[in-house]
């Protein structure tokens, strides 16, 4: 996908599993597309997450929520799920198989790579990803086995080696300090909790989307 449109696309990027929700899943999705989100993840993973049927009926479910607000859907991790429901891409981890054999596996679909540091993603881009997910940026609890938080640097460090891809930061990202993740040079915010785990994720989604706005008007 065109780097432009992608970027618009990632400017409140939200992630989800049914272990992340407060309310029931289709409903926070709803909210959280309603208040602004542009861009969704499904992301069934830890302790107790849903069971591969289980899994499968609510990727469906949320899939369809997803194109009745014209938002692209993206996959975690699950090649063959975002396979089976044609899915409008898939994001994956630096352990989750090889990248170049995963591009060239799905060419038209969007895809998208964790990186933490300018090696790692100059290999992504080179092998083909569509977008770059960097972080943590902050402290989180929502993913127990993150690498360490890097702050800020990382997003100025991948700007300044050149990277000029669509980057969307991670990791403990909130209404408070999604402009200066902006302002480091990130394309937009991925979040989980701060939309997951609010009383009103359509509030929070837009409130992110109008902090991420100041931030790109401000760059
Ligand atoms: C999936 C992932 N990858 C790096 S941090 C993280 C969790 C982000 O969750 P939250 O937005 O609640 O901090
Ligand atoms: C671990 C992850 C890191 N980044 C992203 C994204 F925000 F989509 F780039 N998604 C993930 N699941
Ligand atoms: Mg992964």
């Amino acid at each position: 996908m065109e780097y432009n449109t992608l970027k618009l696309q990632l400017k409140v990027y939200f992630i989800m599993g049914s272990l992340n929700c407060r309310a029931e899943p289709e409903l926070v999705l709803e909210q959280a597309l309603k208040g602004g989100a542009t861009l969704f993840q499904y992301r069934e993973k830890g302790e107790g997450c849903l069971s591969p049927d289980q899994k499968n009926a609510l990727a469906l479910s949320l899939q369809k929520i997803c194109g009745k607000n014209h938002v692209p859907f993206i996959i975690n991790d699950d090649i063959d799920l975002m396979i089976s429901l044609n899915a409008d891409g898939l994001h994956i981890g630096q352990e989750d198989g090889d990248l170049n054999q995963i591009r060239s596996s799905i060419p038209d679909k969007i895809l998208g790579v964790s990186v933490h540091n300018v090696e790692e993603a100059e290999d992504a881009l080179r092998a083909g990803a569509d977008y770059l997910g960097v972080g943590p940026i902050f402290d989180t609890s929502t993913k127990m086995d993150t690498r360490d938080v890097m702050g800020f640097s990382v997003l100025k460090e991948l700007r300044a080696a050149g990277i000029t891809a669509p980057i969307v930061g991670i990791g403990g990202i909130s209404e408070e300090n999604a402009f200066e993740v902006i302002e480091a040079g990130a394309d937009g915010v991925s979040v989980i909790s701060a939309i997951s785990q609010h009383v009103n994720p359509e509030k929070a989604a837009s409130g992110l989307l109008e902090r991420v706005e100041k931030g790109l008007e401000s760059k």
